[in-house]
């Protein structure tokens, strides 16, 4: 069996989210899989190993990526680096708590991260979680999209389980179509996938989260749980099937990362060999507490779930 590694794969940017005081900002890092690989990285003990695999550009906004990956623990070996290019930034817009992106990523360094296989399988070797999203397929080339399918693939018959959350985002894909049928083609492929229901419902027409879990595991998933943001969730697959409609809802000051945080404490708590509901709540209970604050990652989230624990 792979050893206890993690890693995960996307991009990462300068997160620019409003401050307390009226008309100021204040300056983070984050990004989806970044954040999971950040609160799996709190919420697991130290005998795992978590990685994160992108690359960044050589100015000192992707210094302060590298620098702040390596202060938190994730190991950034596998961060790449292009010369001429840099990393992302995007701005979260707050409206009753739900949030909005604005993107400024179009040239990132992080569009190359596929570009080189013998890297990607450098970095896939004896993983045993690979952990990515529909962002991480959506900011990638057409061609770098089947490379890093095709290395995942390699990686699955040598033992590596895939997540994936599809995260839709439509604003980063060329149209509505090519997302939807590259997201498919990544289902085919994962072990585990995390989709939210109120995406799935918009752009390929579910009418509940049954037909959710029906329709992943069709295309091949191995076992689907579907976020609700707070309503009942459901999941389906070889792990068994059910549903959680007793969850505690919260009114949010910001679902930034809702979903990402939801999935570090999912798969943190199944790692330590929890029940796959007992896993979900964990998922939730974390979530519940980082929609509470501004902003992708949150310290607070992690000790508030420690101290209810
Ligand atoms: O939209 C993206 O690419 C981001 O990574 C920004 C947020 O951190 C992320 O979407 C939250 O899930």
């Amino acid at each position: 069996m792979p050893a206890q590694k993690i890693l995960s794969i996307g991009e990462a940017m300068v997160e620019l989210s409003q401050a307390d005081t009226e008309g100021l900002w204040q300056v983070g890092i984050a990004g989806d899989t970044l954040n999971t690989a950040w609160y799996l990285r709190r919420l697991l003990p130290k005998d795992w190993h978590v990685g994160y695999f992108t690359r960044v550009g050589s100015g000192e906004f992707s210094q302060k990526m590298v620098d702040f990956l390596t202060a938190e623990g994730i190991d950034a070996t596998h961060v790449g680096r292009d010369s001429r290019r840099e990393i992302g930034l995007y701005a979260i817009s707050l409206k009753d708590g739900e949030r909005s992106f604005s993107y400024w990523r179009d040239n990132s360094a992080a569009k190359g991260l596929a570009d080189d296989p013998t890297v990607l399988a450098e970095a896939l070797a004896d993983v045993r979680i690979a952990y990515l999203s529909g962002i991480t397929l959506a900011i990638l080339p057409d061609e770098a999209r089947t490379a890093l399918l095709q290395a995942l693939r390699e990686a699955r018959a040598k033992g590596t389980k895939i997540v994936f959350d599809p995260n839709l985002r439509p604003k980063l894909w060329p149209d509505t179509t090519t997302m939807c049928d590259r997201i498919e083609a990544a289902a085919t492929i994962s072990d585990l996938i995390l989709p939210s229901f109120d995406d799935e419902r918009e752009y390929f027409g579910d009418s509940d989260p049954k037909a959710t879990v029906s329709r992943y595991l069709k295309r091949g998933a191995g076992q689907v749980i579907v976020k609700a943001g707070g309503d009942a969730i459901r999941f389906g697959g070889s792990e068994g099937e059910g549903v959680l409609d007793d969850l505690e809802r919260e009114t949010p000051v910001d679902t930034t990362s809702a979903g990402d945080s939801f999935n570090a404490g999912y798969l943190a708590a199944k790692l330590q060999d929890a029940d796959i509901k007992a896993a979900i709540r964990a998922g939730h209970a974390l979530s519940r507490q980082v929609i509470r604050h501004r902003g992708a990652l949150v310290r607070e989230a992690v000790e508030a779930v420690r101290a209810e624990s």
